[in-house]
Formats: structure tokens, C-alpha cells, sequence
């Protein structure tokens, strides 16, 4: 009989006891298992009792788990639980495999966006986790660190840091898009060709160009995707591994345990062909005369590891975002016309010859090409970007949020809010940026374009990012002319717009291009050289 009553005991000492630190999963499910099998001897599992030390341990267990079960659930929906006050699902408050759930679908910024209408800016989306809506909670990001979610899987034990920037590399790389675009459509049925694909290509060429990432065993010199495609998978191995990160990490324990299984396999891939490049690269004797990025890593005598976890972040990382924002900074250009014209207009009068070199400085200056980035970001950089509140709690809008609480601004719903940008603000409208706004009566609250992040774990890549954004669309309008597929479904491919870390689309955005009159590549190609 006092066997049987240990598991009822047993987990309340483990929830008192343990419930203030953060487990690994798969530690805790080998210990359970050593625990178990050490049940099961005691006894008397290998003697003539073994069936009945099987069926007790096994009985034990089934209490033990029940009790823990219960014991936990009534933790997290008691009035005395510290985000008790905070309204949102049942579900959502009772496991972290909710918002797990929900960041696998990719809509979770439009969810999270509907639910913070019905339930208000303070929205429990986990046992121990907040979204909010509301510019107050902007300063956290300030004193928080990030939070479980973002503790690299697995036991690799490496840190990422990163990243400086090289013009002329991003130069000669974007007239490469040029001509790599034309060739590609030449190559298609209909003339129609998959814009972001290419634009992929672009963005990782550039990364490892100034990382100087390369594969050892395909004897492949850095990625050249542009020019060979992405023979090795790395763009789909490592934006699913980006996105399992981001929908397991949200259960941290369930991704301990699951890192073991074949459900990961892609993001231990993706670990392994970064840190193979980045080995490939700290041995390589055949560099050029200039420093790339990784000599200032590699100087700094950042140790192998970390080395290694740079690579696995720099290659999705660096790449992702700038390249897919282009393609939607395209598809909201060629879907308002008005504004593709006048984007065109900008830069035929800053740059006379195409030809040129294109200044970064100039390119800089030019307002409304920043309102087209500022105002496709606005509308399609809905990103999550949880942190932990520090011991001692803080206070957002006179509400106190406990220390150890998961905190994440709803940042999509801060863009598209009316308080922070009216009118309109679910529509592209980069005058909006502009001096002048929409007229009388416009707000732009630009602090509120959450899509760099804030604070000490903000985007490093911010300015190289600017820059590589600008010259992409510059270069691509003055080179060529656009065109949307015949009967692009112009809504339905913003509907398609996922978020799981990283950007997937739905429907593919098909282009086609022409090269406008007297715009002469090699020439181009020539002056750059
Ligand atoms: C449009 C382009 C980009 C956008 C929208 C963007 C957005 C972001 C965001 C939201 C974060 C914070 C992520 C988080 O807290 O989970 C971040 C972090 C970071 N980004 Fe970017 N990024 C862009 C381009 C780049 C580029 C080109 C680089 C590389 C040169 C880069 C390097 C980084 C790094 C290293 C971090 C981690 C910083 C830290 O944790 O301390 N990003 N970025």
C-alpha cells in the first residue's frame, strides 16, 4: 500500500521542488526511464516475480504520471498561479503545446492578432508566457534576454556572434541576380519565372562569399547557387530547420527529446553542413588577398565551436529575411503600379547611367525607395521574438509581469494597428513614411516597425541588410522591366505569406522580366570588375 502511495507523493516534492528551473526534456525522460527500470528490479524484475514487478512498476508509474499530470494542470489554471489575471485560451494556459501547435501553422501572428481583439493587449499564450500588444512592452526588450526557445538544440555547445559587411562583394553579386534572372526565365516554358528562388540564390551567394563558407566533400568553392543552383539542399534543409526551431522551441522540453529522433533529421543536417563549411573554411590555405568575415572571427580567436554556431545561424540568417523582403517588395510594387512607377522615376533621375557603379550613400538618400522597404516590412515581417523578464519582474502599463515569465510583443499587430499607422493600415502606402505622410491626420509611429527587433539581441545585420535591399531593387528596376503572371491572384498570395522564423510562401511569385532599353549587363559587369 506505501508503495503505491509514493507516486502520489513523488510529484508534489517534483513540483515544489523543481518547477523553478528549466529541464532538458531528454535529461528528464532518461531519468524517468532509469527510474523506471530501477523500479522494476527492486522488485525483482529479473526473478520469478518478474511478471508481477512488471505489472506493479508499470501501475506505479501510470499514478506517478496521473498525478503529475493533474498536479501540473492544477498548477497552471489555479487562481494562485503568477499569470493567473492574465487572460487567454484554456489550452494555452494549460501546455506549451499550444503555441507550438499554432507556430506550425504559420498563421501564428494573424491568430495571436484575432485573439489579442477578443481577450485585449495582454494575451497568456503559454503556461509561463505573455504576448502583448501594446508599444509599453518595447522597453523589456531592453534588460531581457531571449528566452528558452532560442537554446540551440541538442548538445552542440557553441555560441553564435557575427557579422561586418563588403560593398563591392554585394555589388558584383547583385549584377550576377541580373543576369542569372534573365537566363533563368530564358530557360522557362512560359517566360514566367520563380522570383524568390533566384533572390534566395543572390543572398546566400553574398553570405558565404563574406563568410567564405564552402563545401569540403563536394569540392563545391562557397555556394555559387546562382550560377549551379542549390544542389545540396542547403536553402530547404536549413529554412526547415529554422522553422522546426521555431515551432518545437516553443516546447523546449519536447525538442530535447525529439532532437534524438528522426522527426529533426533536417536540423541536424543543417547543423552538420555549417559546421563542415566553417571547419572547410578555418583549414582552407587558398584565400583571396582581402579579409573576408570569418578572418575577423577566426582573429578574434572565437573557438571552433562558436565558430561553427555562426555558420548555422549566418547562412539562413543573413540571407532569409533581405531576400524574401525584396520579393514581397516586389509583389507590393507590381500589385500597385502607381507606386512602381514613381519607385522607377526615383532612381532613373539619381542614377542617369545604369551602367555605373551605384553609390550606397546615394542610394541611401532616396525617400521613397526607404518608404517602399519600410512599408513592405511593415506589412510582411510578422515576427516573434520572445524574451524572458528578469528576476524581480518588470511592470508594462501598470500591470506586473513575474521574473522567469516568456514575454513576446505581438509585433505584426503593432503594424498593423490604426494607433500606430493610419490611415489604412492594413494597406501599401509607403507615403505614409514620407515627410508629409498620407496628409492630415497620418500617424507613423516608425518605432513600432518591430521588424529588426530591440535591444541587446536586435538585428546586428540591420545596416548590411538596408543596403543589400536597396541595391537589389534598385539594380532591378533600373535594369528591367516587371510583369506579374497572367491572373496572379494578387490577394491570395498575400493570404500565403507563413511565418514559422522564417518566411514560406504559399504561392510562388512568378515575374517576368524584359530588359529595359540601352541597360547594357556586361558593360555593368565590366565597370565592376
Ligand atoms: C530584412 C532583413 C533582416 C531582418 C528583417 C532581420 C531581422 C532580425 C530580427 C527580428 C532579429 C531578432 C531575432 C530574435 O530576437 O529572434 C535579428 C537578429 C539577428 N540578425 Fe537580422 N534581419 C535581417 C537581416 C540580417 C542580415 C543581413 C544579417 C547578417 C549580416 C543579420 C544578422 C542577425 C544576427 C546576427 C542576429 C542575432 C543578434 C543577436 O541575437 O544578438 N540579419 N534579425
Amino acid at each position: 500500500m506505501c508503495l503505491y502511495a509514493t507516486p502520489f507523493f513523488a510529484p508534489v516534492v517534483w513540483v515544489a521542488l523543481l518547477h523553478r528551473y528549466t529541464l532538458r526534456g531528454d535529461f528528464v525522460l532518461v531519468g524517468h526511464a532509469i527510474g523506471f527500470i530501477t523500479l522494476y528490479l527492486a522488485l525483482g524484475g529479473i526473478s520469478a516475480l518478474s511478471d508481477i514487478a512488471l505489472k506493479t512498476s508499470v501501475e506505479i508509474c501510470a499514478i506517478y504520471v496521473l498525478t503529475l499530470i493533474l498536479i501540473t494542470l492544477a498548477c497552471r489554471l489555479s487562481p494562485w498561479h503568477p499569470l493567473a489575471s492574465y487572460p487567454g485560451p484554456l489550452l494555452a494556459k494549460t501546455t506549451s503545446l499550444w503555441l507550438t501547435y499554432v507556430s506550425s501553422t504559420g498563421k501564428r501572428y494573424a491568430i495571436l492578432d484575432s485573439l489579442h481583439a477578443r481577450y485585449g493587449p495582454f494575451l497568456r499564450i503559454g503556461p509561463n508566457a505573455l504576448s502583448i500588444n501594446s508599444p509599453s512592452a518595447v522597453p523589456l526588450y531592453t534588460s531581457a534576454e531571449k528566452s528558452e526557445m532560442y537554446r540551440y538544440p541538442g548538445h552542440h555547445g557553441g555560441t553564435a556572434l557575427f557579422f561586418k559587411q563588403d560593398s563591392p562583394q554585394l555589388e558584383r553579386r547583385t549584377v550576377q541576380l541580373l543576369k542569372t534572372l534573365e537566363q533563368r526565365q530564358a530557360e522557362t516554358e512560359k517566360g514566367f519565372l520563380d522570383f524568390s528562388e533566384t533572390m534566395y540564390h543572390w543572398a546566400h551567394d553574398f553570405m558565404a562569399r563574406i563568410l567564405h563558407l564552402r563545401l569540403a566533400k563536394s569540392g563545391c568553392n562557397r555556394f555559387e547557387m546562382m550560377k549551379n543552383g542549390d544542389k545540396h539542399n542547403i536553402i530547404g534543409v536549413g529554412k526547415r530547420a529554422m522553422a522546426m526551431l521555431d515551432i518545437l522551441g516553443q516546447s523546449p522540453w519536447l525538442l530535447d527529446i525529439l532532437w534524438h529522433l528522426p522527426l529533426t533529421a533536417r536540423m541536424r543536417a543543417h547543423e552538420k553542413n555549417a559546421a563542415e563549411m566553417m571547419r572547410t573554411r578555418v583549414k582552407a590555405v587558398d584565400l583571396p588577398g582581402y579579409r573576408d568575415l570569418s578572418s575577423y572571427l577566426i582573429d578574434g580567436e572565437v573557438c571552433l565551436k562558436d565558430l561553427e554556431a555562426d555558420a548555422i545561424v549566418a547562412i539562413i540568417g543573413g540571407s532569409d529575411n533581405t531576400s524574401i523582403t525584396v520579393t514581397f517588395a516586389i509583389y507590393f510594387l507590381l500589385s500597385t503600379p502607381q507606386y512602381y512607377r514613381r519607385l522607377r522615376k526615383e532612381l532613373d533621375e539619381a542614377f542617369l547611367d545604369p551602367a555605373s557603379p551605384l553609390s550606397l550613400n546615394t542610394l541611401a538618400q532616396l525617400e521613397f525607395l526607404d518608404a517602399v522597404i519600410n512599408e513592405t516590412l511593415r506589412l510582411a515581417s510578422p515576427y516573434f521574438n520572445p524574451r524572458i523578464i528578469p528576476r524581480g519582474g518588470s511592470v508594462v502599463d501598470g500591470k506586473y509581469i513575474p521574473g522567469g515569465t516568456i514575454v513576446a510583443l505581438a509585433a505584426h499587430s503593432q503594424q498593423v494597428s490604426p494607433d500606430n499607422f493610419y490611415p489604412s493600415p492594413q494597406e501599401f502606402l509607403p507615403d505614409r513614411w514620407l515627410p508629409d505622410g498620407l496628409g492630415p491626420g497620418t500617424r507613423t509611429n516608425k518605432a513600432m516597425l518591430a521588424s529588426f527587433s530591440y535591444g541587446a539581441h536586435s538585428c546586428i545585420g540591420k545596416v548590411l541588410a538596408y543596403h543589400q535591399m536597396r541595391l537589389a531593387l534598385a539594380r532591378l528596376l533600373l535594369a528591367f522591366d516587371f510583369e506579374l503572371q497572367e491572373g496572379f491572384d494578387v490577394a491570395g498570395f498575400r493570404a500565403g505569406i507563413l511565418n514559422m522564423r522564417t518566411m514560406f510562401l504559399e504561392k510562388e511569385l512568378y515575374v517576368k522580366i524584359t530588359r529595359r532599353p540601352g541597360v547594357n549587363l556586361d558593360a555593368l559587369e565590366n565597370a565592376l570588375a
